[in-house]
């Protein structure tokens, strides 16, 4: 067992974003499949939303290209993106919904590359719902993010309206009503966790001060970032007027995974299996529960009776397979990241089946379980479809069950000592169990 100490060093502390500075923002609208493009350089404090477009009726209204002689700006805008058009009025496409903004940090990123695509499609929010995509990259990824937005640009999506990306999260963060925050450091070959915590703690530790400065107050935050149970908790602490209950860390590629393993093992296709639960952290020490999942409305223990597969076998094969994808691909998972995002949000956004749940990792602020307060850690879900949820009370416990959950527990209590620091909690204290692994370590 590792024991560091983190002595908060003023840098750490007082560090302010530090992308202030330079930016790029692209603009686009999209109506009635043709095109109304705009570009402006966006200041710290214009309202893009105001600044984009809007439309009288579906003619199309004749482009005017906005001259400026201007190098500094000329320089900041290329192709389309220089095209102004001219829309006076409001929007007419009566049937659509009020336009949402989604911010996405990591965005040039491999698990971002499948997921912009699905949210402008209208996959996630529905084909009725224009969105706006702020797009958060950094000094390293500014270029691979121009390509990431033409390529958005490149396909037409009706419903995408906006394409804004920057690299100062208090710009990015601007109004958001969903915040997927996906960028973080992976981990090196020799880093020890409490290198990583401290790390990308510090990441998101910035992003919760950006959010709760700028983002819309019932912002969704979903952490997908790794170690993501304890960089949500990082960032719901550093953003204190936003709920905590708004903050999530993605166990959905879990529940996945937890899913297909028990619908091979049964033999049946996976929409068959219900009622998935994983517990506590986004790590080898996560627990898929297979005592209150269910196979064709059956208890599973009643469809698969190979209890030593359940508790050996099965529950190993979740914990690492992230570690097992890695070895094959060479690298993480992203398109199924992606996805398990997509379902993720879905949850929130549409009634749960009556019976049914989901798992996410959520601050355990009164929760029924028992389980210690004061941490991010996955249970059992539902939602009435207004993108809360609910704590599911319908659960058993057993002793493999919940020794197993203890675990993760301590795991996540020890990671919580280990980034103090980061949440306002005095001078952290490295003492983790030396297996902490994320799934993707073998
Ligand atoms: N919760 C889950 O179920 C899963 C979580 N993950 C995690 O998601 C995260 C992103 O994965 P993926 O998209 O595949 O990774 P990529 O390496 O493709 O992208 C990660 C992005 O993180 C950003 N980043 C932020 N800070 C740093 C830093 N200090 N050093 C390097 N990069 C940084 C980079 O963008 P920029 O330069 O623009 O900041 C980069 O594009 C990882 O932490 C991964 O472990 C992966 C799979 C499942
Ligand atoms: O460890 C990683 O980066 C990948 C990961 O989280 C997973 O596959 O579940």
């Amino acid at each position: 067992m590792g024991v560091a100490e983190f002595i908060p060093s003023s840098s750490s502390l007082t560090k302010k974003a530090s992308f202030y500075s330079s930016q790029l923002s692209y603009v686009s609208s999209k109506i009635s499949h043709q095109r109304r493009l705009s570009f402006k350089p966006l200041s710290r404090t214009h309202n893009y939303s105001q600044i984009c477009c809007s439309v009288t009726s579906k003619e199309a209204q004749a482009p005017t290209v906005e001259q400026t002689d201007d190098p500094k700006k000329k320089s900041e805008c290329y192709g389309v993106f220089c095209l102004t058009y001219d829309l006076k009025a409001e929007e007419e496409t009566s049937s659509w919904k009020k336009m949402i903004t989604v911010s996405v940090s990591g965005a040039a990123g491999m698990i971002a590359n499948h997921l912009l695509f699905k949210l402008a499609s209208g996959e996630v929010f529905g084909p009725d719902q224009p969105i706006a995509l702020r797009l958060l990259g950094s000094e390293r990824s500014i270029q691979a993010l121009e390509g990431v937005a033409m390529e958005l640009e490149d396909s037409l999506y009706p419903l995408l309206r906006e394409v804004n990306i920057g690299i100062d999260p208090y710009d990015v963060f601007q109004d958001a009503e969903w915040a997927l925050l996906i960028g973080a450091k992976p981990r090196g070959p020799g880093m020890e966790r409490a290198g990583l915590l401290d790390i990308n703690g510090q990441i998101f530790a910035e992003q919760g001060k950006a959010l709760n400065a700028v983002a819309s107050r019932n912002v969704k935050v979903i952490v997908v970032g790794n170690p993501c149970n304890t960089n949500a908790l990082i960032c719901l602490k550093n953003a204190p007027n936003i709920p905590a209950k708004n903050f999530h860390a993605l166990t959905r590629l879990d529940e996945n995974r937890a899913k297909c393993q028990l619908a091979l093992k049964a033999g049946v296709f996976y929409d068959k299996v219900s009622n998935v639960t994983i517990w506590g952290n986004h790590s080898t020490t996560q627990v898929p529960d297979f005592l209150n999942a269910k196979i064709n409305g059956l208890p599973v223990k009643e469809v698969i009776k190979d209890t030593k597969w359940l508790e050996e076998e099965f529950t190993e094969k979740v914990q690492k397979r992230g570690g097992v994808l890695i070895q094959k691909w060479g690298r993480s998972s992203a398109a199924s990241t992606a996805v398990s995002i997509v379902d993720a949000i879905r949850s929130l956004v549409t009634p749960t089946p009556e019976g049914d749940w989901f798992s996410t990792g959520v601050y355990t602020n009164g929760n029924p379980y028992g389980i210690a307060e004061d941490i991010v850690f996955s249970m059992p879900c539902k939602s009435k479809g207004d993108g809360d949820y609910e704590l599911v009370k319908e659960v058993i416990f057993d002793d493999y069950l919940w020794n197993r959950i203890k675990k993760s527990e301590d795991e996540l209590l020890a990671e919580k000592r280990c980034v103090a620091h980061l949440t306002g909690e005095g001078i952290a204290v490295c003492d983790l169990p030396g297996d902490t692994m994320l799934p993707g370590e073998m």
